[in-house]
């Protein structure tokens, strides 16, 4: 069967939109040649019947790509670019999902008329949950620009955006951001085991929290903070607790420094 997709990099982001990809009807594995180094990442890859190679040299000479995906890290992208420069300003959509490196970089190596897709993903879409924000360059065509969101909808939901710088705002609240929140499951976890719950107890009471909250939130319509205050009874235990959270703005001013953060490293990622 023909190449339609080369997927460089198959680590935890590629094999997480790869899988999402391939158990859905809009890409056929054997469509599909992944290159990744790892033989264990290659082996996962073969078992969803994908082809996979070592390095960009196995790539059959008379592969025509429709689409290139990157999913290595920024610190190495540049270097596994220049690898498929032939592919370069020609009929071949190039789709990075690195932090940080912006669509200049990309055009400098491959070819200025190159077809060039950033998105920033997250893991959650190795369960059909992600959250796919995708920025494009002028030479991608609009239909182009639907059949790259429609693959991408089968991992979970998309947006784009129409300003690049923006992109490292994205990377720091939907792309590092299932961190933030497993994090909170395990301080949540801690609290629960600190406060005299068994720890398997602790586990489930946190997670399935976080998991309802977060479903409650996205079904009900209903804006976080009406949400927050049906839980929070007058002079409660919520209460209590909310007012060490959000007392003085801790946890607003916490994230927010977070974020700021991630948003920096992006910028730095890129130069
Ligand atoms: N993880 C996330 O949550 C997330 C979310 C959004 C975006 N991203 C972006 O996704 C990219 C990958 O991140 P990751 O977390 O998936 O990293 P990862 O798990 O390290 O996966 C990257 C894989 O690419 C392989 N690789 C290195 N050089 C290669 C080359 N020239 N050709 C093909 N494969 C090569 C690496 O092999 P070796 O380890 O042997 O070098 C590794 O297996 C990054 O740019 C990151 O910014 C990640
Ligand atoms: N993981 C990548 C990082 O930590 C990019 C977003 C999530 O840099």
């Amino acid at each position: 069967m023909t190449i339609k997709l080369i997927l460089a990099g198959c680590g935890n982001m590629g094999y997480a939109m790869l899988a999402g990809w391939v158990k859905s009807t809009k890409l056929k594995a054997a469509e599909v040649l992944v290159v990744e180094p790892a033989e264990a990442l290659r082996s996962r890859a073969e078992a969803l019947d994908c082809l996979a190679v070592a390095d960009a040299t196995g790539i059959p000479a008379d592969t025509k790509p429709e689409l290139v995906v990157l999913a290595v890290k920024p610190q190495v992208i540049r270097e596994a670019t220049a690898a498929y420069k032939k592919f370069g300003n020609g009929e071949t959509t190039f789709l990075s999902v690195a932090a940080g490196t912006p669509v200049a970089t990309f055009a400098a190596i491959l070819g200025e008329r190159t077809p060039i897709v950033r998105c920033m993903p997250n893991t959650p879409a190795a369960i059909g949950k992600g959250m796919m924000v995708m920025f494009s360059n002028s030479l991608v065509s609009e239909t182009t620009k639907k059949d790259v969101a429609d693959l991408l909808s089968s991992s979970g939901a998309v947006a784009a955006i129409d300003d690049e710088v923006l992109m490292d705002a994205v990377t720091a609240v939907s792309g590092s951001g299932p961190a933030y929140i497993f994090h909170f499951i395990e301080c949540l976890t801690a609290a629960g085991e600190h406060a005299g719950l068994p720890i398997q107890t602790a586990k489930l009471l946190a997670m399935q929290t976080v998991y309802g909250a977060a479903a409650l939130a996205a079904e009900s319509g209903e804006e976080p903070g009406l949400l927050r205050q049906q839980v929070t009874s007058p002079n409660g235990t919520t209460a209590a607790a909310l007012g060490v959270l959000m007392g003085g703005d801790r946890l607003k001013n916490l994230v927010a420094e977070a974020v700021e953060a991630a948003r920096a490293r992006s910028v730095e990622l890129g130069k």
